[in-house]
């Protein structure tokens, strides 16, 4: 059964800038959340605590998180590889942790240098610590449909980390294919295993538009009633150990798509296409989202008639 309401998680600010070559500063980070706020997102993936060393672009985590607008019904999140970035995160007050694992093993060492079961053994107290600080822990699968190095992954790779998760308590998973190379049957295949051991509240999907598969993937989960998807503003992303790798589904893609299916998402999407024109004006390029090219070149053509 489709659902009528879509929840969607901005990871434009952490997903989105983590692998821009041109510098974005805080203060421009902190504006993107602000306007993503007032387009209606009330879950947003603000930044993430891992190593600058890794990851300079996300080195002002501390900084952008202690600067934003908290609004009331709005959940921030961010991502936590390990204890370190968990305690230096709880100081910011995340309403929810990410841990970040992967179906291929040649991923996960690459990503966070360390094999699966050595990942898991670090999220545990990540889990643990988080709980306790009465703070929600979300679990992302990378490379469910396919690895930049392994090649071609299998369901049963995606059922043992769901399955590695679930028993250190992580309270959701989401299904990422990191390089967009999933089809709609396989993106099934892989989202029912996870269904196995979470309710379909408590997963989601993060689909890369790389090979233009991820709206089709998103409607494939509609179909199993999932009813959470990560998106980021502009299609802005990739992740920096997954070359080649596109972005994230445009959140205004998806926006178009639900409400034209008549499916609640609570964004404005003329508000989400400005948000998505402004950080694409911080980095200097065009959005990367179809229906914000659309809708920009209509508003254009609406300005020169009149
Ligand atoms: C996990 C580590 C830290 C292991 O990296 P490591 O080098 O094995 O860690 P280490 O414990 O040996 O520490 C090395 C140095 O990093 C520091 N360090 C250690 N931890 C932290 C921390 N949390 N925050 C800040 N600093 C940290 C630590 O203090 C030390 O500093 P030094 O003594 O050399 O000066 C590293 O591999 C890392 O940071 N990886 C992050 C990679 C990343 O962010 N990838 C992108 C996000 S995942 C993604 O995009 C996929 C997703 C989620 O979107 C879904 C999808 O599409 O698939």
């Amino acid at each position: 059964m489709r659902p009528k309401h879509v929840t969607l998680v901005e990871v434009g600010p952490r997903d989105g800038l983590q692998n821009e070559a041109a510098p974005v500063t805080a203060a421009e980070k902190v504006e993107l959340v602000r306007r993503l706020q007032d387009a209606g997102c009330r879950e947003i993936e603000v930044t993430s605590f891992v190593s600058p060393k890794w990851v300079p672009q996300m080195a002002d985590a501390a900084q952008v998180m202690a600067a934003i607008e908290r609004r009331p019904g709005v959940r921030y999140s961010v991502l936590t590889p390990n204890l370190k970035g968990l305690e230096a995160a709880l100081a910011t007050r995340p309403d929810e942790v990410v841990v970040f694992g992967a179906a291929s093993e040649a991923f996960s060492r690459r990503n966070i240098n360390c094999s699966i079961a050595e990942s898991i053994e670090r999220f545990a107290p990540v889990v643990e610590a988080a709980h306790a600080a009465g703070v929600k822990v979300r679990g992302a699968v990378s490379c469910a449909l396919g690895c930049p190095y392994q090649g071609e992954v299998t369901p049963d790779e995606v059922e043992r980390v769901v399955v590695l998760m679930k028993a250190i308590g992580v309270d959701h998973v989401g299904i990422a294919d990191t390089i967009g190379v999933g089809t709609p049957l396989a993106v099934q295949r892989a989202v029912e295993r996870a269904l196995k051991h979470y309710p379909l509240v408590e997963v989601s999907g993060h689909f890369h538009d790389t090979y233009g598969q991820a709206l089709a993937n998103i409607l494939a989960c509609l179909e199993l009633g999932l009813h959470c998807f990560d998106t980021s503003v502009a299609g802005l992303g990739g992740c920096p150990y997954a070359k080649g790798a596109t972005g994230n589904v445009a959140t205004e893609d998806v926006v178009y798509m639900l409400h034209g299916m008549g499916i609640e998402t609570g964004l404005n999407l003329d508000a989400l296409v400005d948000a998505g024109a402004y950080i694409s004006g911080v980095i200097g390029r065009p959005p990367a989202s179809r229906a914000a090219r659309a809708l920009l070149a209509r508003r254009a053509a609406a300005a020169t008639a009149s």
